[in-house]
């Protein structure tokens, strides 16, 4: 799914209504009709609750849902914050349709919100042009005091939809945000969080020539947009789906090695063969019998890098360590590669983050796996917001040919032509030692297979959260571990 900027929505929006065609008050009434659905379908609809609008179409919105809850048996007061001259002609409008049924209450000050109510925030949608201040501020700051359950129209009234804000301004803090159609770039940043709360898009229709036409550099990858996996013909032999080499662990984290080569099988490639340092070689043996193994001449560390050419892709960094000797086999790896596809994760980053030119060396096409601790190091500096880090996530991959993993909530797989995919899986009981070290195993197998790189990280994060998913639903988040996500795989 393609995800679009607050201007282009507008044109979205536009290009429905003068295309469909439809009014743009009857848009309105869809989209509300939508999001009333939505509130009476969760229970969260309540007698009595505050609807709080502003006097733009968002505003406009928060009056169809009073109309349409107060219809349905849930009158709520409606405030209208008086922040402009002029309202827009929807939401007068909607205010003539609501006042034959009830009144409104204008204010120009914060008012008394109940802390166990419900509140719909209509204060502003993706008109926002600068941060709230004077009357909306404080309304804003008195809705996040009052402790009640907040559900915000389209976006948190103060948040930018395509931009940062500053560290003061004011913003709602919603538990739910509904927005509609599409996710807002703002809904995956990890800064916002507290300004998103849960949040889902309710489709309202809008013309899907739009979207086809218009082009788009950011994804959200869900389960109707992702890449599929080669089909295994009847004849197929193991010889068909790849040779990958993971080149992990050292003494004191040969788990790692463990992890990655589960994920690895568990991710239909043919054959694996696991470099580890000698004191691996009986673990690997004994845990993961389907993998061969060769033992590094060293006890504790991996210091060679074995004949490459019978490898289709290698995954290198699990557990690796950053000892002098590694360093070096790392350097020699960089050498022996040529062009094959490569995955470098973890110490393998942390080792090229302190010898930067050998970036350069990196093939063409390679799949790094950073988290954001990582990628500070592979940058040599740090981001001062969420849309900084993407523009130097663009500008690294670029430079060095590569696709970036970046890891967090919503992972994003971001390509040397600079598409960024932000995945839809996955969930904090993937915050345990090891879980990386799966996806390095997943890629591997899914590069070793052949695809275009991009494709391979775009599906495998997808499927490495989806296993956290369905690990969580059947253990609980607490109880998820790194080794239960391989047996969670299902292609
Ligand atoms: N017909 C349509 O195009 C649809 C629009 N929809 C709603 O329309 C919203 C966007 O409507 P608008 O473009 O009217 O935008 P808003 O409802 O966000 O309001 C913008 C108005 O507030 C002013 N404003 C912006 N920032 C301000 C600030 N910090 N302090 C004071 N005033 C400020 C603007 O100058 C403008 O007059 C969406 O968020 C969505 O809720 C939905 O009804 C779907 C269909
Ligand atoms: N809150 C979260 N929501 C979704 N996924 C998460 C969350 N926290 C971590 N993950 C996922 O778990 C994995 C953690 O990887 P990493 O930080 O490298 O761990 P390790 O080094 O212990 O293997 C990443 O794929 C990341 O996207
Ligand atoms: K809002």
């Amino acid at each position: 799914m393609k995800i679009f900027s607050a201007d282009q929505i507008r044109a979205w929006d536009a290009y429905t209504i003068s295309h469909e065609p439809i009014s743009s008050l009857d848009l309105m009434e869809r989209a509300a009709t939508a999001l009333t659905d939505w509130l009476l379908r969760t229970g969260l609809a309540r007698r009595d609750g505050h609807i709080l609008c502003g006097m733009g179409n968002n505003g406009g919105d928060g009056l169809v849902v009073a109309r349409l809850l107060h219809q349905a048996g849930y009158p709520c007061h409606v405030w209208i914050v008086r922040h402009a001259e002029k309202a827009s002609a929807d939401f007068e409008a909607n205010l003539a349709r609501y006042r034959h049924l009830a009144g409104v209450t204008w204010v120009e000050e914060a008012m008394e919100i109940p802390s166990d109510t419900l509140v719909i925030d209509a204060l502003l949608g993706s008109g926002l042009n600068r941060c709230a201040a004077g009357p909306l501020a404080e309304v804003i700051r008195a809705v996040n005091a009052s402790g009640s359950t907040v559900v915000s129209i389209d976006i948190a009234s103060g948040l930018f939809a395509d931009r940062p804000n500053q560290p003061d301004d004011a913003i709602i803090e919603p538990a739910y945000t509904v927005g509609f159609q599409v996710p807002k770039p703002a809904f995956l940043q990890p800064g916002n969080a507290r300004f998103v709360g849960r949040w889902q898009v309710l489709d309202i229709g809008l013309d899907r020539r739009y979207e086809k036409q218009t082009p788009a550099s950011r994804y959200f990858t869900d389960s109707q947009s992702l890449p599929s996996l080669r089909n295994r013909a009847v004849f197929a032999n193991k010889g068909n789906f790849g040779h990958a080499l993971l080149i992990a662990g050292s003494y004191g984290k040969v788990g790692a090695a463990v992890l990655a080569s589960r994920a690895c099988l568990r991710s239909g490639v043919g054959l694996l063969t696991v470099h580890v340092p000698e004191c691996g070689y009986s673990v690997l043996q004994t845990a993961v019998p389907e993998a061969m193994c060769l033992a590094d001449e060293h006890p504790k560390m991996i210091t060679g890098v074995p004949d490459l050419s019978s490898y289709t892709a290698i995954g290198v960094g699990p557990g690796l360590g950053k000892a002098q000797e590694t360093v070096r086999m790392l350097d020699e790896l960089l050498l022996k590669l040529g062009g094959k596809p490569a995955v470098f994760d973890a110490d393998a980053l942390n080792i090229l983050a302190d010898n930067p030119e050998w970036l350069t060396r990196l093939p063409k096409n390679s799949i790094l796996t950073p988290h954001p601790k990582e990628f500070t190091r592979l940058l040599g500096r740090t981001w001062a917001d969420d849309y900084e880090k993407l523009d130097l996530l663009r500008a690294f991959c670029k430079r060095y040919s590569v696709v970036t993993v970046l890891k967090g909530q919503h992972t994003i797989v971001a390509t040397p032509e600079g598409e960024l995919h932000f995945n839809s899986t996955g969930n904090p009981g993937m915050a345990t030692g090891g879980t990386g070290d799966v996806l390095t195993g997943i890629l591997t197998a899914l590069l070793a297979q052949g695809p275009p790189p991009a494709d391979a990280a775009i599906l495998g994060v997808y499927r490495h959260g989806e296993a956290g998913d369905r690990a969580a639903a059947r253990k609980g988040e607490p109880a998820l571990i790194a080794g239960d996500l391989p047996e969670f795989l299902h292609w």
